[in-house]
C-alpha cells in the first residue's frame, strides 16, 4: 500500500527559500543493516518542498486495510539519499554569513537515538570510525575560514577560536581539557559564563577536525536499543569570531549542537537509577529548549532560558535581534520507530506552526486584549479539532 501510494506522489527538487530567523528542517536516514535484516518497512516518504509523510497502516472495524498518512511541513525536508553536504548547504551554511555580520547563530540536531544526529553533525561512520571532515561541524569551519579570507570581511581583522563541551546530567564538561567539570555562572548583567572553558585559537579546518576528533573521543556514550554507540550528552561546538583588538572583543558566535537522543525510558537497555536520572535530565532539557525556541519564535519578552543548563549556556542564541536558529530534526524510517518519529516531528512541527500565528507579528501589540483573546481561542480550538 505504501509503495502504491508513493508512486502517486509528485517529487519536487530542493530549492532555497527566503531566509528567516528560525528555520526548521527534517532529515530521514536510510534503513540500516539491522532494519533491513528484520525486513522493516520504510514508513516515511519525502516528496520534497519541505513536506514529509508518515504512513501508518491501519485496519477498519470491518477488517479492510487502509493507510493513515500524516503530513508534516517544514522549511526543508531531506530524504534518505541526501548527503551531509546537501543538508549543510540548506541549513547551517546560510548562518555562517550571519556571524560575520555580528550575529549569534545556532544549529541543533534533534531526534530519536540512532536517527543520525551525530552522523549529520560529526560526519559519517565506517564502523566506529567517524569521518570528521564530512560533518556539519567541519563544513561550517571550512566556510568560516573561506569567509575570513574573503575581501568583504578581511578588513574586520578577526580571529577564529573554538570551544567544545558536553552537557551531561545538567553539568558542563570541557571536551578539550580532559573533561574537566565546569561551573555555569550568571553575572549581574545576566551574561552567562562557563567558567574556565578552554577556547582554542584555530587557523585551518584541519586544526578544527583534530579538535573534533580529540573531543568526540571523550564524549559520554552508552548503549540504547537503537544505537550501540549512543551519545548520552548534548555536545556543543562553538566557533567564535573575535576582533584582534586588545580586549579580543566578541564579534560573532556559531553554536553547533548535537543533542542527546529524545527517547523515552523504554529505549535504554538498563533500568538502574543513573540511567533513569540521565533519561529524565535529557528530556527535561529538550523540553526547556523547545520552550525557548517557541518563545523566540513568538517574539516573547520572556525567554525561559534558566529552565536547564543547555538553554542557560545557549542564552545568547535566544536573545538579541541578530540571533538565528536552525533545527534539523532527524527521523528513522522504520515502522518500529514510528511512535518516536511522530514524537520528533511533533516536537519540531509545533513551534514552527506557531511562528505564523498573528501574535508573533509586530502589529499584534496594537490590537485590543479582547480581540487578541478571541483570535487565540479560535485558533487553539481549530488546532484542537485538527483543522490545520
Ligand atoms: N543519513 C545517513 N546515512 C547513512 N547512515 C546513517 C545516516 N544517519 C545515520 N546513519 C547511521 O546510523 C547509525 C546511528 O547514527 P548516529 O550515531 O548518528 O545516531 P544519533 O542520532 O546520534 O544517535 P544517539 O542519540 O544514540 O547518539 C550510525 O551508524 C550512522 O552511520
Amino acid at each position: 500500500m505504501i509503495q502504491d501510494f508513493r508512486e502517486t506522489l509528485e517529487i519536487t527538487p530542493l530549492s532555497a527559500i527566503e531566509p528567516h530567523r528560525i528555520c526548521v528542517c527534517v532529515r530521514k536516514r536510510p534503513l540500516n543493516k539491522q532494519e533491513l535484516m528484520k525486513k522493516e518497512i520504510d514508513v516515511v516518504s519525502v516528496p520534497g518542498n519541505g513536506t514529509l509523510l508518515v504512513h501508518e497502516p491501519k485496519q477498519k472495524v470491518d477488517l479492510t486495510k487502509y493507510l493513515d498518512n500524516q503530513v508534516f511541513h517544514f522549511d526543508y525536508s531531506f530524504d534518505d539519499s541526501a548527503t551531509n553536504e546537501l543538508v549543510y548547504k540548506f541549513t547551517a551554511k546560510p548562518l555562517v554569513q550571519s556571524i560575520f555580520e555580528g550575529g549569534v547563530a545556532t544549529c541543533f540536531a534533534y531526534g530519536q537515538t540512532g536517527s543520525g544526529k551525530t552522523h549529520t553533525m560529526g560526519g559519517d561512520f565506517t564502523g566506529r570510525q567517524q569521518n570528521s571532515s564530512k560533518g556539519i561541524y567541519a563544513l561550517a569551519a571550512q566556510d568560516v575560514f573561506a569567509h575570513l579570507n574573503h575581501r568583504k570581511f578581511a578588513n574586520l581583522d578577526l580571529s577564529v577560536y573554538v570551544t567544545f563541551f558536553e552537557i551531561y546530567n545538567g553539568k558542563v564538561y570541557d571536551l578539550l581539557n580532559k573533561k574537566t567539570k565546569l561551573r555555569v555562572l550568571e553575572d549581574d548583567r545576566q551574561q552567562v559564563q562557563v567558567v574556565g572553558l578552554e577556547e582554542v585559537y584555530v587557523s585551518t579546518t584541519e586544526e578544527v577536525i583534530k579538535i573534533l576528533q580529540t573531543g568526540s573521543a571523550c564524549r559520554t556514550s552508552g548503549q540504547t536499543s537503537a544505537n550501540a554507540n549512543s551519545s548520552r550528552s548534548h555536545a556543543v561546538l562553538q566557533i567564535v569570531l573575535r576582533r584582534n583588538d586588545r580586549a579580543t572583543t566578541l564579534h560573532g558566535k556559531f553554536s553547533l549542537v548535537d543533542l542527546a537522543g529524545n527517547e523515552r525510558g523504554t529505549d535504554v537497555n538498563s533500568y538502574d537509577r543513573s540511567t533513569l536520572v540521565e533519561t529524565a535530565e535529557i528530556n527535561r532539557s529538550l523540553l526547556a529548549l523547545k520552550e525557548c525556541i517557541r518563545s523566540l519564535g513568538m517574539n516573547s519578552d520572556h525567554i525561559p532560558f534558566r529552565m536547564s543548563t543547555l538553554t542557560k549556556v545557549l542564552r545568547d542564541s535566544f536573545i538579541g535581534e541578530k540571533s538565528r536558529t536552525c533545527m534539523i530534526a532527524m527521523v528513522s524510517p522504520g515502522m518500529a520507530s514510528c511512535d518516536y518519529t511522530m514524537n520528533t516531528l511533533r516536537y519540531a512541527d509545533r513551534p514552527f506552526w506557531l511562528f505564523s500565528l498573528p501574535w508573533t507579528r509586530s502589529g499584534w501589540r496594537d490590537g485590543t486584549t479582547e480581540t487578541k483573546l478571541e483570535i487565540k481561542t479560535i485558533i487553539f480550538y481549530l488546532y484542537h479539532i485538527n483543522y490545520f
